[in-house]
């Protein structure tokens, strides 16, 4: 990956599924130290963006490019070690230990198919930590809340030490305290350690506060793509969700944040 371009980009990107069209025409870059959120309504295919982006979805048209090369030319494995995706719900088994499960972030690393080196050890420790799971490595998945396996799942990702984080609303399921550490650690990992970090978050509080730019989906479309403040308009909200937003001024903290009503004209509850 080079330093001066996008970490991926996206070129007239179009997925359908089935006979069904599900993204069309988006055009999208996201560069080293950057965090992308993606939001928009239900449906709207921020899912299967991520998808198309890391690799297990192929486009129906256009391209994906990671770095310099496109995205289909990169060995599975290759792409595996450039690429952290973190899907919306994942599936283990139950009986799995936070320790093994947050170890398969190691594969694409693993030399053969023997014993965890020392590298990987520390890295799995230091996702643990970093999720605040240090004390569960040996507790079954099925013992744990579900934003604690959340965040196991986010610290499988993290033990990857990808250059490039996917993540599919990591926020989902985790107290406020927790939603915060997490958005906090993702602007780290992108401030810090120069990752290239796109997310798709349905709080836009959080996405206004922690992305540094947000694409909004509508109807598998971008429907605008800049900085939050940009963004986060009354116009551009209205046509993304249906709903009249209000933006007010923080009494303390001086930042932005948006108020929302219902928008009587629309006819769905
Ligand atoms: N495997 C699939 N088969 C058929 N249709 C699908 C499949 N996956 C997604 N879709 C459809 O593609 C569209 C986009 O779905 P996607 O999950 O990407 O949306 P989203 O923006 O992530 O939604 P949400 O906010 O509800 O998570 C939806 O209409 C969905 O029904």
């Amino acid at each position: 990956m080079t330093t001066t371009g996008p970490a991926l980009a996206t070129r007239d990107l179009a997925c359908g599924i089935g006979r069904r069209t599900v993204l069309t025409g988006i055009d999208l870059e996201v560069r080293r130290g950057d965090v992308l959120g993606l939001i928009g309504a239900n449906g709207t295919g921020k899912s299967t963006l991520l998808r198309v982006l890391a690799g297990v979805r192929a486009p129906s048209a256009g391209e994906v490019r990671l770095g310099e090369e496109p995205l289909a030319s990169y060995p599975a494995r290759d792409r595996a070690r450039r690429i952290a995706f973190v899907a919306q719900e994942e599936a283990a088994p139950s009986d799995l230990l936070v320790g093994e499960l947050v170890a398969l972030g190691r594969l694409p690393h693993a030399r053969s198919w023997g014993g965890v080196d020392d590298t990987s050890r520390t890295a799995v420790d230091e996702a643990l930590r970093l999720v605040g799971l240090e004390h569960a490595a040996r507790v079954p998945l099925d013992q744990l809340s579900g934003g604690e396996r959340r965040r196991a799942v986010l610290a499988r990702g993290l033990a990857q030490q990808a250059p490039l984080l996917l993540l599919d609303e990591p926020t989902n399921h985790l107290d406020i305290r927790h939603q915060l550490a997490v958005m906090r650690l993702v602007r780290r990992l992108s401030r810090e350690h120069g990752r290239a970090v796109v997310l798709a978050l349905h709080d836009l509080d959080l996405a206004a506060t922690f992305c540094d730019r947000l694409a909004v989906l509508h109807h598998g479309t971008l429907l605008a793509c800049g900085t939050p403040d940009d963004v986060l308009t009354p116009d551009v909200l209205h046509d993304a969700f249906g709903v009249l937003a209000t933006r007010v001024t923080h009494p303390l903290t001086g930042r932005t944040h948006l108020l929302f009503s219902h928008d009587e004209r629309e006819t769905h509850p």
